[in-house]
């Protein structure tokens, strides 16, 4: 079959200008394989040349003698992984080629259906979250006023899950086959305008995001804080977009109102859809998290190492889920079961959260601290030193835990009003430096963290 490529080679020679041809289709080799022309290039250079300009070229060549227009696969004869050019692989007509070639032809390199590396169903739901979750379920469903979504949180909860899924989800809806998905981070849309400004080819850029995409989905949109021209040009694709009623998905690790250097315009458009903001995840969804990727990792997890992991990588989900799979491999390299020494080991090449405080802690040390047990705490008693210990208690209990008011009164057998009470009177005597309030801060800053 490699004469089909020759032919399609043939008729690029003539089309293209000699030093294109030279350049780029020469070193090319080609074959049809199952109804998809596979073309190896000699490096990944000349293989992403290729692929993100002379997609188009090529496609239409292909089409003029195959009278039917081919999927591309584009490999490299060192390289990984191929890259498909259709986000969809099923029809094959020149509609849907030409269609989803040209936002794909601009999107992440990897980005065909079958790539999309996280679902909705992997996604562990908690009450950090669970508002971003919803409102990407509903993106994909067309809720009314769903038409834009920006997702913004700290590094690691979770954006480019989302983002994902909501991409999986919408190639997988059997309706929406045909939709021309582009999904690409600020830094790849920068660089794709580098190029096209270089190669004078700025305008075809522009118009393969404004006539050739149905949803568009950028990631980390902070990228563009500083970059004038960058935000010019986005600003106009978004325009334009929204005008035609397209669907935009953005992420930021910045909410809209934090970012800086950013044209006003840029960022009315950034805040015009729904703004879903992912918090740290709380212990139970860290535990659910780490029960989730177990699950699929079809390991158990003893409950006191998932009780460390969570306790002591409370900030960033990446890491969590880093730490447990080093966990998981080295058990099964060392074929041992998975210990507390074994996460021990591990968590040393991590960076960790102190361990987190808990009521019961608190009590503890209130109790070290002024001599007394948890029943003198929790009596009538209205004896100075008893009432202190007592503040000092509700005090550490309200900075250290995420407990309530009227759950820290409970344990102390007192109203919430009374707890409100005792650590305003803690704070007083503090901010007052009296010689108690130089004892309580010194009490206080003993409780380690
Ligand atoms: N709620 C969750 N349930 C399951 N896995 C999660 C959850 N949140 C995050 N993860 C996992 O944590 C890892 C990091 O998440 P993700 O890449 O989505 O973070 P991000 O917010 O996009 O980070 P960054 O800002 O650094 O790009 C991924 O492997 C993702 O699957």
């Amino acid at each position: 079959m490699s004469d089909i490529w020759e032919r399609i080679a043939d008729l690029l020679e003539k089309k293209l200008a000699p030093g294109a041809y030279q350049l780029w289709v020469k070193p090319l080799r080609g074959k049809l394989e199952n109804g998809a022309l596979v073309l190896h290039a000699p490096n990944e250079f000349v293989r992403n040349h290729v692929q993100l300009r002379l997609q188009e070229e090529i496609m239409e060549a292909a089409g003029e003698v195959l009278s039917c227009t081919p999927r591309i696969s584009f490999l490299c004869e060192h390289g990984p992984a191929p890259v498909l050019a259709l986000a969809d692989n099923t029809v094959q007509t020149r509609t849907v080629s030409r269609q989803m070639s040209l936002p794909v032809a601009h999107a992440l390199p990897t980005q065909s259906v079958q790539s999309w590396r996280h679902q909705f169903d992997d996604f562990v739901v908690g009450p950090c979250n669970s508002l971003a979750y919803a409102a990407s379920r509903g993106f994909c469903q067309e809720l009314p006023g769903s038409d834009q979504l920006f997702l913004c949180s700290a590094p690691g909860l979770g954006k480019t899950h989302l983002t994902q899924a909501i991409g999986a989800e919408i190639a997988r809806q059997s309706n929406r086959r045909h939709l021309r998905i582009c999904y690409l981070s600020g830094e790849e849309f920068a660089s794709q305008l580098v190029m096209s400004i270089k190669s004078r080819t700025v305008d075809q850029f522009k118009e393969r995001f404004r006539s050739g995409v149905d949803l568009l989905m950028l990631e980390d949109v902070h990228f563009f804080q500083g970059k004038e021209k960058m935000q010019d040009e986005l600003l106009n694709i978004l325009k334009s977009l929204q005008n035609k009623g397209r669907r935009v998905v953005m992420t930021s690790t910045f909410l809209p109102k934090e970012l800086s250097d950013i044209d006003p315009g840029l960022l009315s458009r950034f805040a015009q859809g729904f703004l879903a903001v992912m918090d740290k995840p709380d212990s139970a969804t860290r535990l659910n998290i780490i029960q989730a990727k177990s699950r699929v990792a079809q390991v158990h997890i003893p409950n006191d190492v998932a009780a460390l992991l969570a306790d002591r990588i409370r900030s960033d989900i990446r890491q969590l889920e880093s730490c447990l799979k080093n966990i998981i491999l080295k058990a099964r390299l060392l074929n041992t079961d998975i210990s507390m020494d074994l996460a021990w080991e591990i968590l040393q090449n991590y960076d960790l959260d102190s361990p987190s405080i808990d009521l019961e802690r608190v009590i503890s040390f209130v109790c070290q601290a002024y001599g007394f047990g948890l029943e003198e705490l929790r009596s009538k008693s209205r004896k100075r030193d008893r009432v202190m210990a007592r503040n000092t208690a509700f005090y550490l209990a309200r900075k250290h835990t995420e407990l309530s008011l009227a759950d820290i009164g409970r344990r102390f057998n007192r109203k919430h009003s009374t707890v409100i009470k005792g650590i305003a009177a803690v704070e007083q005597e503090v901010a007052r430096k009296t010689a108690l309030g130089n004892q309580l801060s010194h009490t206080i800053s003993q409780m380690q963290v």
